[in-house]
């Protein structure tokens, strides 16, 4: 799969596609349904697969305060849909000029000049364009003058409820960590790398690994049991998604504690499970007070992972890959 980063970077050999239009948040197993379907066109009309992106999210340009927390950061979408068999993931930067176009201006623009596109996947509620002008309808009316086909994307459906991203993040936040991952196709995780912190966490006998979480909003908050793994190794663990109020942080951070570990994770990427919620995160008034409650977190993580067959075994039988 080419990354086309950037409407700019559309060269003529990049003409004459079948093309899908949206954020696929999570790349869930509805979103994966579409892009199989346009793979399918793409091999009946014998031209390349596309799928075109916005980065940032439109919510996220529009009203940062309310976009919704993503399931997946840009880095994970690309390498999901890397597996898809798709020719070409069109990353294209959403701001205000590019939301201010009309959305004659998009299809004449960019879906006919730049991409000569073929045959268009679309939901029948997809707007686009200054105001969301442009509608399915529009599109079937210029695909009839401009030579292409548009058809609607069927809604993928487990136990008669659509999957939804908005539906993925409800399941997380009740911690239905096994429904979440039955409609994303593998289980939620976080991705990033181990940097440093403050050095308090080997004070406190609980060394923690902080990973840089590079989110607006995190679709989790509070203490978990955690399974991690660097792709090679995995260990157990707990971990407090928060802002850690307790010694006045401002940024969301996510630190993990892996239970009878004692290595060194710097600089390392480490994927993060949550699988069971523990609490919320406190203010506590001391440190002893914080200590004390890391020590019932860590023995109610080992209870669970003493008890609970754990995502991992969901993750074998989905796709049969480590992550
Ligand atoms: C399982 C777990 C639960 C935590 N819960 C809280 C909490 O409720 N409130 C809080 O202020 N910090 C909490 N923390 C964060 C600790 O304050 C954090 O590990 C400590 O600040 C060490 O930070 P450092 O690694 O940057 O030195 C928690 C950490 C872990 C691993
Ligand atoms: N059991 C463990 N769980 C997590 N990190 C550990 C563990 N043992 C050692 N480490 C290492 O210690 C570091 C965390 O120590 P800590 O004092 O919390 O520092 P920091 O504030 O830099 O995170 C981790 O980044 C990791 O390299």
């Amino acid at each position: 799969m080419k990354l086309i980063r950037g409407l700019h970077n559309i060269r003529p050999r990049h003409r004459h596609c079948v093309l899908t239009i949206g954020n696929f948040d999570g790349v869930h197993l509805g979103h994966q349904a579409v892009l199989r379907r346009v793979r399918q066109y793409a091999q009946d009309l014998n031209v390349p697969a596309a799928v075109m992106v916005f980065e940032p999210q439109p919510l996220e340009l529009f009203r940062p305060e309310q976009a919704p927390a993503r399931l997946s950061q840009w880095r994970e979408k690309y390498a999901l849909m890397s597996k898809l068999g798709l020719e070409y993931l069109i990353c294209t930067r959403f701001n205000a000029e590019f939301s201010q176009q009309p959305a004659e201006h998009f299809i004449q623009q960019v879906l006919v000049e730049k991409l000569g596109v073929k045959h268009l996947v679309v939901g029948d509620d997809f707007r686009f364009g200054r105001n969301r002008q442009g509608d399915f309808n529009l599109l079937q009316q210029a695909g009839a003058e401009f030579g292409f086909t548009v058809t609607n994307t069927e809604s993928y459906r487990q136990s008669a409820t659509r999957v939804s991203s908005t539906l993925i993040r409800e399941a997380l936040v009740r911690g239905q960590f096994v429904d979440a991952a039955t409609m994303l196709g593998q289980p939620f995780h976080f991705s990033g790398r181990v940097i440093h912190g403050e050095k308090n966490g080997r004070k406190l006998g609980y060394p923690t690994a902080n990973l840089a979480l590079k989110r607006l909003h995190s679709p989790l908050h509070g203490v978990f049991a955690v399974t991690v793994s660097n792709g090679k190794e995995h260990w157990q663990g707990i971990a407090n998604i928060g802002k850690r109020p307790t010694f006045g942080g401002e940024q969301l951070q996510l630190e993990v504690h892996l239970f009878d570990f004692h290595g060194n994770l710097y600089g390392q990427r480490l994927s993060v499970y949550p699988e069971y919620h523990i609490r919320e995160e406190q203010k506590f008034d001391s440190l002893p007070a914080l200590q004390a409650q890391l020590a019932q977190d860590e023995a109610a993580g080992r209870q669970w992972f003493a008890q609970r067959p754990h995502l991992f075994s969901i993750q074998a039988t989905t796709n049969g890959q480590h992550p």
